[in-house]
């Protein structure tokens, strides 16, 4: 689905990627892990073309993205940040993204799904930190892409929402989708992968099963096997 050679960015005088390679599977749910700052955000910028690396290839289902940008529109993403205007209403903004997209929306089912009817005709900026994700989360999911890239997506989320994006997320894996995933909830991120993609120094360090880290790792449990990662990089 994704291919990726040899990606290098820089931000100034500060390498990000440097000389990355990437192939993900055909189906299932990635999780990009690393340390703060190691590239997570804009390896997942410069899939989406946000980010244009200086030396490198993106390629997706077999062909380069570059200067192809038509192949965003079959990308859902959940932005670590979202910045919408905070003067409209959730269904102001539900129906701006409908016309600009202008796909098929199952809205509605992922609005019951979080439970948000409450909060349909409130202002964004007058929602909490979680209410705000959950309607980013109906954003993202509800055009039915064959590959969706959440950055952050269980952040400000209580349990039983927790649940609910995971079950979410497991039923678009078994629709035959590619999900990539980043979060520092290891306990999800446990739950939830097949393969766990580990980001250090600019290179993927580590591509495999929650199993084979933790064999490689000789640890346990998930967390001790990452923290295992850390400590042995320093990172
Ligand atoms: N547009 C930019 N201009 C300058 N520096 C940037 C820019 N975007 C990211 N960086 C820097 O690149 C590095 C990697 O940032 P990135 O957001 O990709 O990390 P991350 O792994 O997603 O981190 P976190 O876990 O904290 O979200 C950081 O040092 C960050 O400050």
């Amino acid at each position: 689905m994704v291919n990726i050679q040899n990606l290098h960015k820089k931000f100034g005088s500060l390498q990000v990627l440097n000389g990355l390679n990437l192939e993900t599977p055909e189906n299932g749910i990635i999780a990009v892990l690393g340390p703060n700052g190691s590239g997570k955000t804009t390896l997942i910028k410069s899939i989406l073309g946000m980010v244009v690396p200086q030396k490198g290839e993106i390629k997706i289902n077999g062909k380069k993205i570059i200067k192809h940008w038509d192949y965003r529109k079959d990308i859902d993403y959940l932005p670590q940040i979202a910045n919408f205007p905070g003067n409209l209403s959730v269904t102001e903004l539900i129906k701006m993204i409908k016309d600009l997209r202008c796909k098929p929306a199952r809205d509605k089912e992922l609005i019951s799904l979080f439970k948000l009817e409450p909060f349909l005709d409130k202002k964004l900026n007058n929602l909490s930190g979680g209410s705000k994700q959950k309607v980013n989360l109906v954003l993202c999911f509800m055009f039915n892409s064959p590959l969706i890239i959440l950055d952050e997506p269980t952040t400000g989320l209580d349990p039983v929402s927790l649940i609910r994006l995971r079950k979410l997320i497991q039923n678009e894996k078994e629709k035959g989708k590619t999900i990539l995933i980043t979060s520092h909830i290891m306990s999800f991120v446990e739950e939830i992968s097949d393969r766990i993609v580990f980001l250090l120094e600019g290179k993927i360090y580590f591509n495999g099963t929650v199993a084979e880290l933790k064999k490689a790792t000789n640890q346990q449990d998930f967390e001790h096997a990452i923290a295992n990662i850390l400590s042995e990089n320093h990172a």
